[in-house]
């Protein structure tokens, strides 16, 4: 089974413009697991552009799935990771003027790093997942950072998806039997959508989670947030 983690990122962009709390993202949380999310992801930045640090706060007192928090690991964040201790922290290596995430680690030249931090999350009892590319020279050093799991950076399957999925998933199958043979837990993210979900899913048929925010909120304003999540959802199931 793989679970669908809906990223509320965009709801606290939207909060934002107004400067007051409509939409309410503590409010919205609630509601996307009420209507079959399986985890809530959020991704504070340190320009605290959508989510705020005190959000992360506030949604830790409600959110009953799984929670994931996703960051570059500066003290900031790790503080906060440390204080929550959510069910899962994905590492990204974003600097902080990044307008949205664009690749993932190189775990051979920052490999010493990770090693320090998946440690310090593993002393707070935080399962931990890295975002990667779809590369097999990154896999091995990834399992040596003692990660739990690994999220593959999806956004070039998006991409190539539309003139050729096959051509576009095969790095992924790749990879994906490389992380499964080395014991890492799977994850994907970065612009997946109701049009490429189901492709990945049947090529990579055990992967434990992907997580989306932009296009399902983009598809929420159509469908309703409640249709949308049951829509992806449906994109999982196995066939
Ligand atoms: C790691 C990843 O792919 C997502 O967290 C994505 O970067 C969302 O962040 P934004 O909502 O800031 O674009
Ligand atoms: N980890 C990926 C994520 O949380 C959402 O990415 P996107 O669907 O907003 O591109």
């Amino acid at each position: 089974m793989t679970k669908l983690s809906v990223n509320i990122n965009k709801i606290a962009t939207l909060r934002n413009a107004r400067g007051a709390n409509n939409p309410n993202v503590v409010q919205v949380a609630k509601d996307c697991e009420r209507f079959g999310a399986e985890g809530i992801t959020v991704h504070p930045r340190p320009d605290e552009r959508h989510i705020r640090f005190q959000d992360v706060l506030d949604l830790s007192e409600v959110v009953q799935t799984e929670f994931n928090i996703e960051g570059y690991p500066d003290r900031r964040f790790m503080d906060l990771v440390k204080r929550v201790k959510p069910a899962q922290a994905t590492l990204v290596p974003d600097p902080p003027e990044a307008i949205t995430s664009s690749t993932g680690w190189d775990t051979i030249t920052h490999l010493t790093m990770l090693q320090d931090i998946v440690s310090e999350l593993h002393g707070s009892g935080v399962r931990v997942s890295i975002f990667i590319n779809p590369e097999a020279k990154y896999f091995t050093p990834a399992k040596e950072t003692g990660t739990d799991r690994v999220e593959l950076y999806t956004e070039p399957y998006a991409v190539g998806f539309p003139k050729n999925p096959e051509a576009a998933v095969a790095p992924y199958v790749e990879v994906a039997n490389l992380a499964r043979e080395l014991g890492l837990g799977l994850n994907a993210g970065h612009d997946l959508d109701l049009h490429n979900l189901a492709f990945l899913k049947k090529s990579i048929p055990f992967l434990d989670e992907v997580s989306i925010g932009h296009a399902l909120i983009c598809d929420a304003l159509y469908y309703g947030l409640e249709n949308t999540i049951q829509m992806y959802r449906r994109k999982l199931e196995n066939v």
